[in-house]
């Protein structure tokens, strides 16, 4: 703990290490001081520059140093100390009991085998929940654990159907429980977290999905102790109110923006958004008070009703995903047409496509077609669309398979192309 003479209010009880004041309780040099008629000052030493406010608060970020009137650096992460030492409270901070979390298995690498400790390929799923469970260290301190495996496959194997038992999966255990973690393959994972992130409120309930690189028979495995992250992350009071999260080789990230940029490595999951926090030596640190993406158009699923619409019986609408490069044939347009209810393309650039293409595209009228990239970063701007069409749309930054699963959700809530270009204007798009 700080010196007494120190004293730390935090101004959002919240949000650990929020914005905080310090007031530096100093008799001697107030009284010396005929300017300063409170009892209190605050001070604030940059290494540098030292400089003295005359404030009676001030505000500072975690990651400043504060010195106190004897000069003994106090860093601000031992403000976290007093909840670090005690591993229980990081957890049950506003809970009455442990908090009950909720796993819901669906397969990929972190529930495989391979056929030697050194092979990291030609592996297969083969692990259940309660295997996975078994590998990591005791939670009993930290949670209360229920499980369902709701499938057990590779995840470029999620049919529609598991995709909303996920969704339905989900939906139910907000009701009871603390957190939810899914354990998922990281090949589809972002495209399952950005379709729960774009259909379910979750409110302050963490929803955590996670999976691994390595499958669990490899030397150096990743799977257990990013479970064992994952399950820490959904039940920590500091993971409220922020959505779905992607937990993976100590980072966390929004489900909503996460992509996987890399095809092996550990550190396969990349976003430019930023990473909103990590994970190390068993603490969880958030770099931001709780966030949720900006501009998230959040649809209701009407799902197994007898409405009257075409995508009846959990049906979502058929929407391809076509790859622009050099010489793209206008032609595949007409081969896809008649089949998908949309199309999204991979341009070329920031929304370049041949001019046939283009002129193919805006000739369709009603098709809605969006324009994403083929470039991991950046976005689509509107004003690179043909001037002519009414039908073609811009992703903004979303990637082509997040652009899918968003149309897909807009064709199943029967919206108009105007409307559509709305929701993808919440990602600068539209
Ligand atoms: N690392 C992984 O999980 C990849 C695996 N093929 C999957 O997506 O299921």
């Amino acid at each position: 703990m700080p010196n007494d003479s120190i004293e730390i209010k935090t101004i959002c009880s919240d949000v650990e290490n929020s914005q905080f004041t310090l007031t530096v309780n100093n008799e001697e040099e107030n009284n010396s001081d005929d300017n300063i008629n409170s009892k209190t000052r605050t001070r604030i030493n940059n290494p540098i520059n030292s400089t003295i406010s005359s404030d009676s608060t001030l505000s500072s970020t975690s990651t400043s140093t504060i010195t106190n009137n004897n000069t003994s650096n106090i860093p601000t992460s031992q403000h976290s100390d007093t909840i670090s030492n005690n591993i229980r409270s990081r957890y049950i901070h506003n809970y009455h009991q442990l908090p009950r979390i909720k796993i819901l298995g669906t397969g990929g690498t972190i529930a495989s085998k391979g056929g030697s400790s050194s092979a990291t390929a030609g592996y297969h799923v083969d692990l259940t929940i309660q295997d996975m469970l078994d590998a990591i260290p005791d939670i009993s301190q930290i949670c209360e654990i229920e499980y369902e495996q709701l499938c057990n496959v590779d995840s470029k194997d999620i049919s529609e159907s598991q995709l909303l038992s996920i969704y339905n999966g989900i939906s139910s255990a907000l009701q009871k429980f603390d957190g939810i973690v899914i354990t998922h393959g990281t090949d589809t994972l972002s495209e399952t977290a950005f379709f729960i992130e774009s259909t379910i409120d979750s409110g302050d309930v963490p929803i955590v999905f996670v999976g691994s690189m390595r499958p669990s028979t490899s030397v150096s495995a990743d799977g257990p102790m990013n479970l064992y992250q994952a399950i820490c992350i959904a039940s920590s009071w500091k993971s409220k109110g922020r959505g779905v999260l992607v937990s993976l080789n100590d980072q966390i990230s929004a489900g909503y923006y996460i992509t996987k940029t890399n095809a092996n490595s550990l550190d396969s999951f990349n976003v430019r958004q930023g990473y909103l926090g990590n994970f190390v030596n068993n603490e969880i640190h958030y770099y931001y008070p709780p966030v949720k993406p900006q501009g998230v158009h959040k649809f209701k699923l009407k799902l197994n009703h007898d409405n009257k619409d075409k995508y009846n019986g959990n049906k979502l609408p058929l929407v391809c995903i076509l790859y622009g490069h050099q010489t793209m044939d206008p032609e595949i347009i007409d081969l896809v047409k008649d089949h998908y209810d949309g199309i999204v393309i991979a341009t070329m650039g920031a929304g370049s496509l041949p001019d046939e293409v283009n002129d193919k595209c805006v000739s369709l009228f009603n098709k809605p077609i969006v324009y994403s990239k083929r470039s991991m970063d950046g976005m689509i701007p509107i004003a690179n669309l043909p001037k002519n069409g009414n039908n073609v749309i811009a992703s903004g930054y979303l990637n082509p398979e997040k652009s899918r699963i968003l149309l897909q959700l807009c064709l199943l809530s029967n919206y108009s192309l105007d409307e559509i270009k709305c929701v993808f204007n919440g990602v600068y798009g539209g």
